[in-house]
């Protein structure tokens, strides 16, 4: 985990705390993937760990969250076995005034949007550098491919306006490839002026998994900002 006196990381895991703090005991929590969720997690365990909190299971979003949560001993279950979630906690890398997210900076947006979506109460944490006017504005929005469509998927996206570019690794050879053993194309638009539409017309094209606009999602977005050097916690 990255150095947690660099502010971004403090307001990260104030956020992440924050939303931990409000899982009831006996609920089934969806955890959400990526840095700030990273904090949740840890901090769950945490509470589950000391008693403060019982009977908790887990759906993760990703590997990375299955990984955690068992380091932070959190026992986890699957879709099929339960028949609602409870409360979702997850990060997001832009949120809009209307709380819409662009989601998948860490490839995770199509799990997460099906745990996410099911759950009761979806939270999401960020730090206050995730808030834009207007989605797309700092971030490219990802979408999910299977291989075989990468091509025809990537020309469909640049006819709807997008510059569309395939997710390369990072200490790894070639194309980031999703825990469901897909590629992932990031796309830069000008504008998105209306995500609603944006997310169906995307997901229309054959070969699209998913993409990473969640919109209307969103129940509760818990904000870690930094004021007189002192980390707040700000809800909208
Ligand atoms: O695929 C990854 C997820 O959508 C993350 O929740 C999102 O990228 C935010 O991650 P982080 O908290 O690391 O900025």
């Amino acid at each position: 985990m990255a150095e947690r006196s660099d502010p971004v990381q403090i307001m990260k895991q104030e956020v992440g705390k924050a939303a931990a703090a409000r899982v009831k005991s006996n609920s089934i929590v969806g955890l959400g993937t990526g840095s700030t969720t990273a904090y949740a997690i840890e901090y769950l365990g945490k509470r589950l760990q000391q008693g403060e909190i019982k009977n908790i299971v887990g759906i993760p979003t990703s590997f990375q969250a299955e990984v955690l949560a068992k380091k932070y001993g959190i026992p986890l279950t699957s879709l099929d076995a339960v028949d609602k979630i409870d409360i979702a906690i997850d990060g997001a890398d832009e949120v809009d005034p209307q709380k819409n997210l662009i989601k998948g900076g860490g490839a995770a947006h199509t799990r997460e949007k099906v745990v996410d979506s099911l759950a009761e109460e979806f939270i999401v944490v960020v730090d206050g550098n995730k808030l834009v006017d207007k989605l797309g504005s700092t971030f490219l929005l990802p979408v999910e491919v299977i291989p075989m469509a990468i091509a025809p998927v990537m020309r469909s996206l640049a006819k709807l306006g997008g510059k569309p570019e395939l997710r390369m690794g990072i200490k790894k050879a070639g194309p980031v490839v999703t825990d469901q053993g897909n590629l992932v194309v990031d796309v830069k638009f000008e504008q998105i002026d209306n995500p609603a539409e944006l997310e169906k017309t995307i997901n229309n094209i054959p070969g699209v998994l998913e993409n990473g606009l969640f919109v209307g999602v969103a129940d509760v977005i818990l904000i870690g900002e930094i004021k007189d050097d002192q980390p707040v916690i700000r809800e909208m």
